[in-house]
């Protein structure tokens, strides 16, 4: 979703000066890898952990929109270790996890934003287009999870994990692969939660409903009108109502919360169709 878009998430501007929820040094010093920072949930998500005094260390693919971020995190004085990466690529995930430790000296949270999927009817799904979406949500974040814990048990430190998953508990017609690899996430999360309590390390999902971001762009115009009726309150949410719901689970307030989901989502998961394909006539039809 582009800036100009009547539904566009905040500006950069908006990222550093909106009002923060959370007292300014409620991170301090901690180290927080987010991926898939260079735009919409993730960007947000690690300018406000910056603002909340976090070293931040960022990856996604693409370096210039990384860097953009990075200009952010730096002009309000922060610290940022900028890694081009992708998450399908788990030796080149084992090194990035490893210039973290060399560089910070410690993790304390990581964040998997990084995904991103296609509209489709699972019935025309390529063998290639599955796999894209199943390699990037499931397996790129377990990379990433993998080489975190790893970390976590050589250095014998604690450490959170906060995967982005979406709202998948009614289905989501259009985008099943990603239900299926993003549920996968969910219980994972749980699983290692439990295997992982011994070390220290929670794990746990914030699932947005429609959010405003430049990843809506992949959505036709039909769909990006009607996905904001598709909750309780009508309207897409915002990409610092994630960050909201990150910053808890990684705060103080999150320090008894494990293998848990927190819901973000305007009460979709209640109610409202979230179609991004067409709806079917034995549905009531097209979208208005
Ligand atoms: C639901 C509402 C709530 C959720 C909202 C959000 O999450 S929004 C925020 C999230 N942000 C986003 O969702 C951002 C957009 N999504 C992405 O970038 C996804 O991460 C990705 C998996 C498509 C990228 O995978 P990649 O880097 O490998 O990209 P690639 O381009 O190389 O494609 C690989 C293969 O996938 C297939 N295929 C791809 N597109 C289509 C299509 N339209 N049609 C059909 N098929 C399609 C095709 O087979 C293609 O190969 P081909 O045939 O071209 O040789
Ligand atoms: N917006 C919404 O309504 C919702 C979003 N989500 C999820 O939240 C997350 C953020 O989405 P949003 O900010 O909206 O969309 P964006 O498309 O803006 O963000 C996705 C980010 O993931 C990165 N990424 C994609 N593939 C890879 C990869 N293989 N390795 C590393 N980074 C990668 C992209 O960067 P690059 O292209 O540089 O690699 C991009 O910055 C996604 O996982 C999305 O599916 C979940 C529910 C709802």
């Amino acid at each position: 979703m582009t800036q100009t878009s009547p539904h566009a998430t905040g500006s950069d501007a908006d990222l550093i000066t909106a009002p923060l929820t959370y007292r300014a040094d409620l991170l301090k010093d901690q180290v927080v890898l987010v991926s898939g920072a260079g735009s919409g949930i993730g960007k947000a998500i690690a300018v406000q952990c910056a603002r909340l005094g976090a070293r931040l260390a960022i990856c996604g693919r693409k370096a210039d929109k990384l860097e953009a971020t990075a200009e952010l995190i730096r002009g309000l004085g922060g610290e940022v270790l900028v890694r081009p990466a992708s998450i399908r690529d788990a030796d080149d995930v084992g090194r990035l996890h490893a210039e973290v430790w060399q560089r910070f000296g410690r993790l304390d949270h990581l964040v998997n934003n990084a995904g991103g999927q296609f509209p489709q009817a699972a019935i025309d799904y390529s063998v290639k287009g599955w796999n894209a979406v199943i390699d990037t949500n499931l397996t790129g974040t377990w990379h990433m999870m993998q080489a975190a814990a790893r970390g976590w048990r050589d250095h014998g430190t604690p450490g959170s994990i906060i995967n982005i998953v979406t709202v998948i508990w009614r289905g989501m017609p259009g985008v099943a692969h990603t239900c299926a690899a993003r549920a996968g996430v969910i219980y994972l999360s749980k699983t290692v939660a439990i295997e992982w309590a011994p070390l220290n390390i929670r794990v746990n999902c914030v699932a947005p409903g429609a959010i405003a971001t430049e990843g809506m762009d992949v959505y036709s115009d039909e769909a990006q009108r009607d996905l904001p009726r598709s909750n309780l309150m009508q309207r897409f949410g915002q990409a610092r109502d994630v960050a909201d719901a990150v910053t808890y689970l990684a705060g103080p307030s999150g320090a008894f919360v494990t293998g848990e989901v927190m819901v973000v989502d305007g009460g979709n998961q209640v109610w409202g169709d979230q179609w991004t394909i067409p709806r079917p006539d034995y549905f009531g039809g097209q979208r208005p």
